[in-house]
């Protein structure tokens, strides 16, 4: 009986085994099944990034922004407190990088995959269907045209090169200042700097051009130019207004592109001629070189200008990618927009700075002095013997970046994971590079324009101008899109300075013409209301420094003139330079 009432344990127990395991194999499956079905969550849950409120339907948040474009981005994104902010312009999804972390992830991690730009209707007409590089999505052409840029076209060689040719076109804006100063007028700074920027550039394009076609007609086309290229095109962002030209924007630049395009192939053509004809001998660049030691003179020989290097580009049969003649008007459209209007605005930045520091001004006047003396007109081979004047510039492109926001567009088809946050495919990505210059997390008394900083020894001494290792401070961008410019800018910027400071001294008047002594530096009329205390400017009385980046490809396009210049004031001591410049700027 026992036996038999003690028989069934091992039969229950089997029983039991087999069920936990059938249980368990059921378990095992149906976690595997769900796992197959939905792929594990990320280690870390990223989320979107937080946007401002106040989005409205078709606009988004367009109605939010004021020009210029960087302050409105950086008080937003500072209420909300976000280095990484998403906002909605229109139809297009875009992310704004308002802190040096951000900005230094999306670069190091994502580099290429937010190398595009945006080509919208204008940038497209005047790129001639993206045939340049600075309006060309990120790809094997733009790669091969940005090659050439970086390694022949603006290389630090051909800058060295077209020295003289910069050289030559600061006569007239020098000429003018000094014009104006004899009959007591004041001078419109912002105009001459743009007209002197425009001319040297186009002069380095063709250093040979006629008048009729690298002199003020230029200036005027090229002018109208950058000014339609850093237009807001509503169209661009609102789909329901796609084709209506509502701001009139691609009538006026069909009519620019006519006038532009015809230039060019003015340019062009003269250039064909002179290598037809044998005429304007090119020194090449080793001969230049070895020539500059032994016979000065033969300096004066035309050098291979940007033209002459982009046409040999064009007849080189074995070159990886044949340039055609689109190619060539759409790469000096690129050079000539990009690089004018910059650097114009940055010589009037930092000459606005010195004015309103006249601390700052004497020791960059006492380098000069000491350095060059007064038997010359200051120039750009004196720089690395003006480590101040250097300074100064790094100092103001800190505070006012000739470009405050660096646009591109992310062609990735996935995520990017930035920090906490998570991007989304084909996102528009603004770097507000004016923002990160300012980033009180990096910088000590972020308002205070301080040189030393950048003097060795200073705190920000081995910050890297490009970006490298270090996007605390990044002026010129960074990454495969970087500015290709940035080694000229380092040359022509600082020296035009040094030669308007050595020759000049500077009063502010207002427009009654009563001497201010100040230059205002709040760069717009419409100031953001509740700008963070670390970002305000403190507007003070005097001419007005005005420059109005407009949305939304951060080249900024001035508004009016920062600076009413009286007579130069006391030459006493500086009569020598005065004749100099005569002298020297007499065509
Ligand atoms: C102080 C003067 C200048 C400043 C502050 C400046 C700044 C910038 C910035 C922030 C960008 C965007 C970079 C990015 O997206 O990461 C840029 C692009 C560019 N810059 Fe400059 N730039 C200056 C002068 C020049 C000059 C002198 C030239 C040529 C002569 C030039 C040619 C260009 C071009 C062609 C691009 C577009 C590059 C591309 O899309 O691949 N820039 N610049």
């Amino acid at each position: 009986m026992a036996m038999e009432q003690q028989q069934p344990l091992p039969t229950f127990l089997a029983l039991t085994g087999v069920v936990t395991l059938l249980l368990l194999a059921l378990i095992n499956h149906l976690v595997v099944s769900s796992r197959r079905r939905s792929p594990s969550p990320p280690p870390l849950r990223r989320r979107l990034p937080p946007s401002p409120p106040g989005g409205l339907p078709v606009i988004g948040h367009l109605h939010l922004l004021r020009p210029p474009a960087h302050r409105t981005f950086h008080d937003l994104a500072s209420r909300l407190g976000a280095p990484l902010m998403l906002i909605r312009l229109g139809s297009t999804r875009c992310v704004v990088a308002s802190s040096a972390d951000v900005a230094g992830e999306l670069i190091r991690h994502h580099d290429a995959a937010i190398s595009g730009r945006p080509v919208t209707a204008v940038p497209r007409l005047f790129s001639y269907g993206s045939a340049g590089f600075a309006f060309t999505p990120y790809g094997a052409r733009w790669r091969f045209l940005r090659r050439l840029c970086v390694s022949e076209v603006l290389c630090p060689r051909t800058v060295e090169l077209l020295r003289p040719v910069r050289r030559a076109a600061m006569a007239p804006l020098l000429n003018a200042v000094l014009a104006a100063s004899e009959r007591g007028e004041t001078v419109n700074l912002t105009r001459e700097l743009i007209r002197f920027s425009i001319a040297s550039i186009v002069r380095m394009v063709a250093t040979d051009a006629p008048a009729s076609v690298a002199g003020e007609a230029a200036e005027a086309v090229v002018k109208a130019v950058t000014e339609l290229l850093g237009a807001f095109n509503v169209e661009d962002y609102v789909p329901l207004c796609r084709g209506l030209d509502l701001q009139g924007l691609r009538r006026k630049a069909a009519g620019v592109h006519r006038r532009f395009d015809a230039l060019l192939e003015q340019m062009i053509r003269h250039k064909e001629e002179a290598r037809e004809g044998g005429c304007g001998a090119i020194v090449e660049h080793e001969q230049v070189q070895d020539d500059k030691k032994q016979t000065p003179a033969a300096t004066r020989k035309r050098s291979k200008d940007l033209l002459d290097i982009l046409m040999e580009k064009a007849e080189d049969d074995a070159a990886e990618v044949k340039l055609t003649r689109e190619n060539i008007k759409a790469f000096i459209t690129d050079v000539v927009t990009a690089g004018s209007d910059s650097s114009a605005a940055t010589v009037e930045w930092m000459l606005a700075e010195l004015i309103n520091h006249p601390e700052a001004m004497d020791k960059v006047r006492e380098e000069i002095d000491t350095v060059v003396g007064d038997d010359r007109i200051v120039g750009e081979a004196d720089l690395p013997r003006l480590p101040y004047l250097q300074a100064t510039f790094k100092e103001t492109l800190r505070l006012h970046p000739g470009a405050p926001v660096a646009h591109r567009v992310s062609s990735s088809t996935s995520e990017m994971a930035v920090g906490e946050f998570t991007v989304p495919p084909e996102t528009a990505v603004f770097i507000n590079v004016w923002a990160i210059g300012r980033d009180p997390a990096y910088w000590e008394d972020p308002l205070a324009f301080s040189p030393e900083r950048f003097m060795p020894g200073g705190a920000a001494a081995g910050v890297e101008p490009r970006g490298g290792q270090n996007f605390q401070f990044m002026p010129f961008g960074g990454g495969r899109r970087g500015c290709p410019g940035v080694g000229l800018a380092q040359q022509s910027v600082p020296a035009v300075v040094a030669a308007l400071v050595q020759c000049f001294d500077w009063v502010v008047v207002d427009g009654d013409g009563g001497e201010t002594g100040l230059v205002d530096m709040d760069e717009s009329e419409v100031a953001p209301a509740s700008a963070p205390s670390h970002c305000s400017s403190e507007p003070v009385p005097g001419g007005r420094l005005g420059r109005v980046g407009r949305m939304p490809t951060g080249l900024p396009v001035p508004n009016f003139s920062p600076f009413r210049r009286s007579g130069c004031m006391d030459f006493a001591g500086r009569a020598g330079l005065r004749s100099y410049a005569l002298i020297e700027t007499t065509p």
